[in-house]
């Protein structure tokens, strides 16, 4: 399989706090890399580092081949790389049009286009009713859709969704479970972070697993849900990476 995402050694610290360490991972084009793993392992700070909002202190990163070392995050989404965040945070006073209206004038200037492409995003997450409503009433559902439709505007070939099921409704789960597969059939590669561990092992096509800052597994989903070190790092020990 085709490489698309690699990340090389990455480390991040916070002052003392190493969050990741020595973190390194291959993504394959078009797969769906499922990442967990117990709070504060470092995740989201993953997140981060590729995207361009935290600094890296050792290690590289490559998209399609290219470093994207000291790049910041808007020139890193322009080579075709965004994420979306656990707390969505929509311009409230904007409508859901004008949100990822913004998001598609990542990739054009004319402003009609941008506000045709922000369209179809949103009728691509099944907000196409909310249109010309304020974000500032969206439902936690919403907000995480929204939040991927100003994604998808942006046109991207890398995905990197942050709990796209934290807070949406059980009856709900499996649209959204629906809505990520479409996107992959349209050729995109998604790295999801989900603490809902059965809804993501059955969309993934391979997983890694995280503790304190450094992956522990990383293979097919049946075989990392069953790593020892993940299940005693789900359950409180703090021995579980050593
Ligand atoms: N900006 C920051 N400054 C200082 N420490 C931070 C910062 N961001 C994260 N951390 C710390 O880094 C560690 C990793 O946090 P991170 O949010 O990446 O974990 P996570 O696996 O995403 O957790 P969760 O599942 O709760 O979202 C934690 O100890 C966290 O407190």
């Amino acid at each position: 399989m085709e490489t698309i995402l690699q990340t090389s050694g990455v480390s991040v610290r916070f002052g003392g706090l190493t969050a990741l360490n020595d973190v390194s991972f291959s993504v394959g084009r078009n797969e769906i890399l499922g990442i967990v793993g117990p709070n504060g392992a470092g995740k989201s700070t993953l997140f981060g580092a590729i995207c361009g909002d935290v600094a890296a202190n050792a290690g590289d990163i490559h998209l399609n081949g290219l470093s994207l070392a000291g790049k910041p995050s808007h020139e890193i989404a322009r080579l075709g790389l965004i994420r979306t965040f656990q707390t969505p945070r929509p311009f409230a006073s904007m409508t859901f049009h004008d949100n990822v209206t913004i998001a598609a004038l990542t990739r054009t200037n004319d402003i009609h286009e941008a506000r045709a492409r922000g369209e179809a995003a949103l009728v691509r997450v099944g907000l196409s009713h909310c249109l010309d409503r304020p974000s500032s009433g969206a439902s936690t559902g919403q907000r995480k859709r929204l939040d991927i439709a100003r994604a998808l505007a942006t046109e991207p070939d890398v995905l990197l969704l942050d709990e796209p099921l934290g807070g949406v409704d059980p009856g709900s789960v499996a649209e959204v479970i629906d809505l990520l597969r479409q996107i992959r059939s349209h050729g995109m590669t998604l790295l999801v972070i989900e603490h809902n561990l059965e809804a993501l092992t059955g969309i993934a096509d391979r997983l890694i697993a995280m503790t304190l800052g450094q992956i522990i597994a990383d293979g097919a989903p049946a075989e990392v849900m069953r790593d020892e070190r993940l299940v005693r790092a789900y359950l409180g020990d703090d021995d579980a990476a050593a």
